[in-house]
């Protein structure tokens, strides 16, 4: 179960974003509002002098960034359409999808995660359109996120849109509050991975790693 299904519901689990039962009922349009003047008052409060031509604009510009923007995949709506094909090929090797990019943010420090998604299938009855595999991972990093959750949610998604457990995702990630900030290491990344099915044998495994290396 995940937000997705339980529309307007409560749920937590490690795996689903926790979101508030009232999460659905302001419109895009009055999120901004609020959001604009609580962030006004975070400026104010920092002692910033809004009347500045270049800060005039920062609380809105803020706002719609993260509604329409960066946070704009805690809305269900914007959850992409995919497109899935007839598997005619009878292709039954693993398909790699390497390198996607990703820009999310740490739901700890709210400052970026970025870095690149690894995802490979192979396919049961259908096939995905390719750029749909790059859209499903931008839609769950488009949320405050830990790696470990964004890593899962992408794998059952594409668990339950392909009809098959053999799915497999790697992210390897640069998170700035660990660069920018607190400990300020600039050099470590973090990669998290999630196997399923036929990925769990080890000679599966470790011909989509050869191919991602
Ligand atoms: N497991 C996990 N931890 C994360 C992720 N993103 C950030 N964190 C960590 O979340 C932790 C939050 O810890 P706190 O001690 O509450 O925060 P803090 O005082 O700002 O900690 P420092 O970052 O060590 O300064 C930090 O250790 C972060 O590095 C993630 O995707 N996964
Ligand atoms: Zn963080």
């Amino acid at each position: 179960m995940n937000i997705e299904e339980i529309g307007n519901q409560h749920f937590y689990s490690s795996k689903t974003t926790p979101m508030r039962t009232d999460a659905f009922e302001l419109s895009d349009e009055e999120k901004i509002e609020k959001i604009k003047k609580h962030f006004q008052a975070i400026m104010e409060t920092l002692g910033l002098d809004l009347n500045d031509d270049s800060l005039s604009g920062t609380p809105e510009r803020v706002a719609k960034m993260y509604v329409k923007e960066i946070f704009s995949g805690l809305n269900p709506e914007n959850k992409p359409d995919v497109t899935l094909f007839e598997n005619k090929f009878e292709y039954k090797e693993m398909l790699v999808e390497k390198n996607i990019i990703f820009h999310s943010n740490c739901e700890h420090h709210f400052v970026p995660i970025y870095g690149k998604a690894h995802v490979a299938y192979i396919p049961n009855e259908k096939v995905i359109g390719l750029s749909k595999i790059n859209r499903t991972v931008q839609y769950f990093s488009k949320r405050p996120q830990v790696q470990e959750r964004l890593t899962v949610q992408i794998a059952e998604e594409l668990i339950q849109m392909l009809d098959t457990q053999d799915v497999a995702v790697v992210l390897d990630a640069d998170h700035m509050c660990v660069a920018s900030r607190g400990v300020n290491d600039t050099h470590s990344s973090t990669v998290t991975a999630h196997f399923s099915g036929a990925f769990k044998h080890e000679s599966v495994k470790k011909e989509f790693l050869s191919y991602i290396k």
